[in-house]
């Protein structure tokens, strides 16, 4: 995967392996069992998300950003479109880790909100992500109230993806197309749009 963007992405996205690298002693940012598998399980499973985008344009809000999954790495892999970046997160220490990543990656179209997902005024999102976030049927209520009526979410979800989609299905409506994760067998990228509650 790392050989389908440009060298100067793949040097930023080293960078901010290195920055995630240095500030996880400190704060939790990923599981200290993944750092030895660190590109694949959160470069690699961040960046599958992107060969699917078009139109490259709008507002992209990330959901509990954490330590910059997807989020970050969307933002460098779409640092030359026209895409305005927000990422919600409401742990102060892991929104500083975020501002600082921003700030060293030079990426001016970025911004931290240092809040709870459900207390951000509505975001209007033309596209919406999240990695390891809530079960989907909550998941469903953040994206609804920060999503446009034409958006698109991204949805990395776990081996019980299929459970929690009929799960959610009690409670809302939506377009689902899934895709095979790249980075785990059981695992699966959700496409999601037209979303309401029932
Ligand atoms: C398990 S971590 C996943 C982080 C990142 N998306 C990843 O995949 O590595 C979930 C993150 O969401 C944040 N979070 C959880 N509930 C939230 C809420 N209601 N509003 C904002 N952030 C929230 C947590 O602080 C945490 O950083």
């Amino acid at each position: 995967m790392s050989n389908d963007v440009s060298r100067e992405t793949e040097e930023r996205l080293h960078a901010f392996q290195a920055l995630v690298k240095k500030w996880n002693p400190r704060i939790n940012l990923v599981s200290s069992s993944t750092l030895s598998v660190f590109w694949d399980r959160h470069i690699v499973d961040s960046l599958q998300i992107s060969q699917h985008i078009l139109p490259k344009c709008g507002r992209w809000v990330d959901l509990g950003s954490g330590g910059g999954f997807p989020g970050v790495v969307l933002a460098v892999v779409f640092a030359e479109q026209d895409l305005d970046f927000i990422l919600v997160e409401s742990d102060q220490r892991k929104a500083t880790f975020l501002r600082t990543a921003i700030r060293e990656l030079s990426l001016d179209k970025v911004k931290v909100i240092c809040d709870r997902i459900e207390n951000v005024p509505p975001l209007q999102a033309d596209h919406v992500s999240a990695r390891a976030l809530a079960p989907l049927s909550l998941l469903l209520s953040f994206v609804d109230r920060h999503m446009s009526r034409d958006g698109t979410a991204w949805l990395l979800k776990g081996e019980n993806w299929q459970r929690e989609v009929q799960e959610a299905q009690s409670d809302w409506a939506f377009n689902l197309e899934s895709f095979p994760s790249m980075t785990s067998s059981e695992a699966a990228l959700l496409k999601v749009s037209e979303v309401s509650h029932v």
